[in-house]
């Protein structure tokens, strides 16, 4: 057929494509665009999800920081099975089904870990993986405008210009509008003694920084990863296939396995079809969806596949396991000193209105504006406690899988999290000022481990079960107690008290360890950063792939979506997962697979 519509129909796509992207979401639209650089190469995307509808809950920051889609025809709704670390809650997990993913609908938050971060993946045995060497990828995907003079002299944000991309397809820049609250909040940091680091881009993610969104400075608009796709529309060899479910890689050999075809289908009951994969089938389908593609696939832990049915093609045990994410908990005060804040968005209609006008005619006020503050906290375990945490660094979590292989790896990340959790380059906590009148305060290097696994040999049956797992290591509750302390520390100083603070949660009477535990088991909640389920580690330490994201045993499968990163930076993660993804391109176009 004629390389004509980028978006063709299950009718019209080729027998075979020498890239096939599983999953059209953020990492998988980055990887798609690079590849089809090369003109000689065809590729096809297969997206479960349709084409957003060009709404506005995507495109204005505070319409679109997410829960306008939850629960939408764009969304998963993936919910976890009930977690006993959390009183058997279960937990919602929005992920995007949309072309674009998950970055169509997140917080927009948008800056990278510090150097400890990176170096620690290194450090995990995955050589050339280090803040340094991504440094480049960080700013291949980046478009970064610096903020207004008049954001600067008003909130004297800080930046290094040099230390961002300026051509990448994704745009980072500050909202028109910072609700002026968020000043007090950086006085009080400050008066406790807090820097401000100039730019988290040049290794500065530590203490108090300046965090752009994923924005487009020019219409304020989010900027997502659909961008990737609008521009490589023209190109002839890339095709993009919406509304089909990848459900299965079909596979030969004895020795090594190769990925022959991807399976799929348009929906439950519908006949189910494939495309023959000539060079390397790329799996983009999130931490969720990746592990359980690859179970289903018969490459995952043997013991779950023979309990389903499931011919083993790959034991690999780590496929779904060492799930991180960072949990949070939301302080919330009510500001008895501030006569107008983003509260009033939601109590007072004609507020919202004449806000919402402002941004139409003149793209400024709080439409601007997600919500979670562009000033970030990022603090080490030796600034919200003196206590020696040692024994509860090297306390083993529970994790649901007891392989030999995933005990080995979760051991060799204690070590290398107690190394650096002890020194002030890596940060144990995040406090984030949001303008409705709270602090949200997250758990950064959690040391609980969750799992994803298939409950059926058939994707389409339903979503895997998700053991979060969260908050069963008990380092992890600690750092939540001692963060909880210190905002309360934070809050009281002359700064915070300007404002007239009243602490409605968890409330002034919720003091001792046991109530404030009780208080964030019952009520935290979680920042949907998960990752972890595909780790690049070692294969003897549980890793599902190696340094150049290959599936172990698999000769042409690669994974590059969130699910690689072995530990969770302390960031939010997608300007990491656009950094990979761009990565993960150079990596294969390098084909060391057809070298070998
Ligand atoms: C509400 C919310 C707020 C967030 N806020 C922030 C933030 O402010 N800053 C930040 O850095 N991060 C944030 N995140 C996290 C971040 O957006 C995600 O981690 C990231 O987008 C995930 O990228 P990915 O490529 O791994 O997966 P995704 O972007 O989710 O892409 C996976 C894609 O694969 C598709 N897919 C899945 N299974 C199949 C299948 N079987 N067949 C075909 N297609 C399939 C999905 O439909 C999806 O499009 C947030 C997340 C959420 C949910």
């Amino acid at each position: 057929i004629p390389f004509v519509p980028r978006f063709v129909s299950e009718n019209q796509i080729l027998a075979a494509y020498d890239y096939v992207v599983i999953g059209g979401g953020t990492s998988g639209l980055a990887v798609a665009n690079r590849l089809s650089e090369d003109s000689s190469k065809t590729v096809l995307v297969i997206e479960s999800g349709p084409m957003d509808d060009g709404s506005e809950d995507f495109k204005i920051p505070y319409l679109g920081r997410g829960y306008k889609n939850f629960g939408t025809k764009y969304d998963w709704n993936v919910t976890s099975v009930p977690t006993a670390s959390l009183g058997n809650r279960t937990i919602i997990m929005p992920q995007a089904r949309v072309l674009g993913g998950t970055s169509s609908i997140n917080g927009m938050q948008f800056a990278k870990g510090a150097p400890s971060d990176y170096d620690a993946w290194e450090e995990l045995g995955n050589e050339g993986w280090n803040f340094k060497s991504l440094t480049k990828y960080f700013e291949k995907s980046e478009n970064f405008t610096a903020p207004s003079k008049k954001l600067v002299e008003e909130f004297g944000i800080t930046y290094d210009e040099s230390a961002h991309g300026s051509t990448g397809f994704i745009h980072s820049s500050f909202p028109n509008f910072l609700w002026p609250q968020l000043k007090n909040w950086i006085g009080a940091m400050k008066s406790l003694g807090h820097s401000v680091s100039q730019d988290p881009a040049n290794g500065g993610a530590l203490q108090l920084f300046w965090s752009p969104s994923s924005s487009n400075p020019d219409t304020q608009t989010r900027s997502f990863s659909r961008e990737y796709y609008d521009g490589a529309r023209d190109r002839p060899n890339l095709h993009v296939l919406l509304e089909t479910t990848v459900t299965k890689l079909l596979t030969s050999g004895d020795e090594r396995i190769r990925v022959d075809a991807v399976e799929f289908s348009s929906s439950v009951g519908a006949p189910k079809k494939h495309v023959k994969v000539k060079r390397e089938a790329v799996l983009a389908a999130g931490s969720i969806f990746s592990p359980q593609i690859l179970q289903v696939s018969g490459i995952g832990p043997t013991s779950l596949l023979k309990s389903l049915g499931i011919e083993v093609v790959v034991d690999l045990p780590g496929v779904g396991a060492n799930l991180q994410g960072h949990v949070y908990i939301a302080t919330f005060y009510q500001m008895t000193n501030v006569s107008l804040s983003a509260a009033n968005l939601t109590t007072n209609t004609t507020f919202y209105n004449e806000m919402y006008e402002l941004y139409k005619a003149k793209r400024d006020g709080p439409f601007t504006n997600g919500g979670a503050s562009n000033m970030i906290a990022m603090l080490p375990l030796s600034d919200i406690t003196s206590d020696n945490l040692h024994s509860l660094l090297e306390t083993p979590s529970e994790t649901s899988y007891r392989d030999t292989s995933i005990s080995k790896g979760y051991q060799a990340q204690l070590k290398i999290l107690l190394r650096h959790l002890t020194t002030p380059k890596m940060a144990a906590t995040e406090m984030l000022w949001f303008s409705e009148g709270g602090a949200i305060l997250s758990v950064m290097h959690p040391l609980s481990r969750g799992t994803v696994t298939t409950t059926s040999s058939s994707l389409l049956a339903g979503i895997p079960a998700i053991n979060t797992g969260h908050l069963s290591h008990p380092l992890d509750t600690k750092i939540f107690i001692e963060t909880l302390r210190y905002t309360r520390k934070i809050i009281a100083t002359h700064e915070m008290r300007e404002l007239g603070l009243v602490e409605v949660l968890p409330g002034a009477e919720v003091n001792t360890d046991e109530q404030l535990e009780k208080a964030i088991r019952d009520g935290s909640g979680y920042m949907y950063h998960m990752t972890g389920t595909c780790s690049m580690m070692k294969r003897e330490l549980g890793g599902v792939v190696d340094k150049d994201l290959r599936v172990y045993g698999v000769k042409n499968l690669r994974v590059v979506d969130a699910s690689v990163q072995p530990l969770i930076p302390a960031a939010h993660v997608q300007s990491t997962i656009y950094a990979v993804a761009e990565k993960a391109a150079d990596l294969i176009k390098a084909g060391s697979l057809w070298r070998d």
